[in-house]
């Protein structure tokens, strides 16, 4: 049976994500403690994949998943999920809501619940852990007094009780995951694809415009633009970008020849299936006939066969 790994321990919103991800085939899913971990153990050919967090519709991108994505061997993006993010307080039985004084959770969670937070545990240290369910399982064994967690991680450590229930500042908050694996072939083109690249760019002037003129010259929408530091010099950016299309589409494999002439580095991220499965809206002069045509056209010229 085919193994993939999630971010856990088991119980986070990673886990719920990626049973939707690989829904449709048998797989034993394998918890790693951080995101980069998970990733390395696909490249390691420990796993043949990996669902991991990408982006929230409030707290914006998750930069570990960025940065271990482009750190290493190649790897690609076959799916994507959204999942609805609501969070529960849960505490161990006894501990009451006023008695908290130190709640825990993964950055992303606690930046969700901020305003709740600060309304009704306006003294509680915040505590950083690697995960949801990470944060679920000390507050169990003691180390802090409550944690933010998904619902359903009370199936795995019992005795913890909630203190509130469906937390979140903004309501339909919505979180995404992607399913990662090593280079091979492709998903098939839907129509409602994504296709994602990273792409660094030089220090000049106009640089990320004319990379971005790239894409709207060709009618393609751009759905995220995301900056990250190279690490390398201060200055030195990389971009993630996520765009309507697919690699296999006439108009993205003409936009990405273009990118990979002009940039620095690119890094294909992927090709695949929009979760909302929304249509791309292809002007005709971007339309895989209009270029079919204008390729022959070419080629006649060429051949002497048009003046
Ligand atoms: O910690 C988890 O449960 C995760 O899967 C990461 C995360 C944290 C907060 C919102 C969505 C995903």
């Amino acid at each position: 049976m085919p193994e993939i790994a999630y971010l856990g321990p088991p119980g986070t919103f990673t886990e719920q994500a990626t049973r939707a991800l690989t829904e449709g085939f048998d797989a034993a899913l394998i918890p790693y403690d951080t995101v980069p971990r998970a990733l390395a153990a696909i490249r390691a050919g420990e796993v043949l994949a990996a669902g991991v967090p990408v982006e929230n519709s409030v707290e914006g991108s998750v930069p570990a998943t960025l940065d271990a994505l482009v750190t290493g061997e190649p790897l690609v993006a076959v799916r994507e999920v959204l999942l609805p993010v609501r969070f529960d307080l849960l505490a161990r039985p006894g501990v009451e809501l006023a008695q908290v004084r130190t709640v825990a959770s993964h950055p992303h969670a606690l930046a969700q619940v901020r305003d709740w937070l600060a309304a009704n545990l306006p003294d509680a240290a915040q505590r950083v852990t690697s995960s949801t369910a990470a944060a679920a399982e000390a507050t169990e064994a003691g180390e802090f007094d409550a944690a933010l967690a998904a619902p359903v991680v009370t199936e795995h450590y019992r005795s913890l009780v909630p203190l509130a229930r469906g937390l979140a500042d903004v309501r339909d908050a919505v979180t995404r995951f992607l399913l990662v694996r090593r280079p091979g072939p492709l998903p098939e083109p839907t129509g409602a694809d994504r296709t994602s690249v990273a792409a660094v760019i030089g220090d000049e002037v106009g640089s990320l415009t004319e990379l971005l003129s790239e894409l709207s010259l060709r009618g393609i929408n751009l759905s995220r633009i995301e900056s990250r530091p190279t690490k390398d010099r201060l200055g030195e950016y990389r971009f993630f970008l996520d765009f309507d299309g697919h690699v296999a589409d006439a108009r993205i494999g003409d936009a990405l020849t273009a990118l990979r002439r002009r940039c620095n580095e690119v890094r294909f991220l992927g090709s695949y299936p929009k979760a909302d499965r929304a249509p791309a809206t292809v002007r005709p002069s971007a339309s895989e006939q209009a270029f079919r045509a204008s390729a022959k056209w070419l080629e006649d010229v060429r051949a002497g066969r048009l003046a």
